[in-house]
């Protein structure tokens, strides 16, 4: 189990939010070539990435590019490199088909490379297919691009985030039938901790499994919203000697604190328990 409650992204123009990055309570960070980083940067920016994920030094973070997309000027480029400089995994942005994620399968067939896929879902039509998306094979995780689905969709930015819901929800939904993670999007909100915990807990609330960030200062709510409580791990451990007590017994069903406890609910707590551990082994 991989913990990716808290994935910062930084723009690979910028040397020094790199170099920080090595210090910071982070799961993952994204290099970011795209949105980021403006046309006249662009090759420096790809060079200076690339080079930073040669050096290392990220330690258990997971270290990922994000190429501009194939229609642009650079795309093909950030790709090749990126293969090159082989991250933990390349970020893709607004992926709308399966057959963009071939083009990028066969490229690392043709030079005998496999590097974990993130397509990002940003678009309507990213949303219409994202089960047949999330279906393909080397995809690892889905990302919620909301800035750019909230601009297709004409959405006004209100703290709820109605207008973006379904799309939400489905692309969970298609993460969890294909056995993928799935992160939702980033806020803007930089300077005010409680505002942007609510948007925390409402992600964890509809199912994702961490946040996507752009600033160090969201790292610790997304951490905790996201990681399991003390109380929940607690509560877990005893779930599962429950279980094991009542299977010791021959029994396929248990009672713990006046509720009934079956096979799916040890399996959670086992998940649970599982992801406290490789976090503590994170740490460590
Ligand atoms: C938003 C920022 C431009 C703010 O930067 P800055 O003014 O430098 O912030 P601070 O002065 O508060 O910074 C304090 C220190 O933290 C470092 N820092 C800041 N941001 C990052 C970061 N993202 N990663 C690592 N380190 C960071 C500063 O260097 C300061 O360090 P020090 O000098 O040592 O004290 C900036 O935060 C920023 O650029 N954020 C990332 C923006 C980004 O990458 N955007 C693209 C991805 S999001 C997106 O594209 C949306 C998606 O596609 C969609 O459609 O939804
Ligand atoms: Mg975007």
């Amino acid at each position: 189990m991989r913990p990716r409650r808290s994935v910062l992204y930084m723009p690979a123009a910028n040397q020094r939010a790199m170099d920080k990055a090595r210090s910071l309570d982070v799961d993952a960070v994204i290099f970011d070539l795209e949105d980021a980083v403006a046309p006249s940067a662009k090759e420096q920016a790809r060079a200076q990435a690339c080079a930073q994920v040669r050096a290392g030094g990220y330690g258990h973070r997971e270290v990922l590019i994000r190429v501009n997309g194939l229609h642009t000027p650079w795309g093909r480029s950030d790709f090749e490199a990126a293969l090159d400089a082989r991250p933990d995994g390349i970020v893709l942005p607004k992926v709308e088909d399966v057959a963009t994620l071939e083009h990028y399968r066969d490229r690392m067939n043709d030079v005998g490379t496999a590097i974990p896929l993130w397509p990002m879902i940003e678009t309507p039509a990213g949303v219409s297919r994202v089960d047949q998306i999330a279906a393909q094979d080397g995809v690892a995780v889905l990302v919620m691009g909301t800035s750019d689905l909230q601009k297709e969709l004409r959405l006004p930015d209100t703290p709820d985030r109605q207008g973006l819901l379904y799309a939400l929800s489905r692309t969970v939904n298609a993460a969890r039938r294909h056995g993928r993670d799935v992160l939702d999007g980033v806020s803007a909100v930089l300077d005010d901790t409680e505002a942007f915990t609510r948007l925390c807990e409402q992600g964890r609330a509809l199912g994702f499994d961490g946040k996507t960030l752009v600033h160090p200062a969201q790292v610790a709510p997304a951490n905790r919203v996201f990681g399991p409580t003390a109380q929940a791990v607690e509560h877990a451990r005893r779930v599962l000697a429950a279980w094991q007590a009542a299977e010791r017994e021959g029994k396929g069903i248990a009672v713990l604190d006046g509720k009934m406890v079956e096979n799916l609910h040890a399996a959670d707590a086992e998940r649970v328990v599982a992801f406290a551990e490789a976090i503590a082994g994170r740490a460590g």
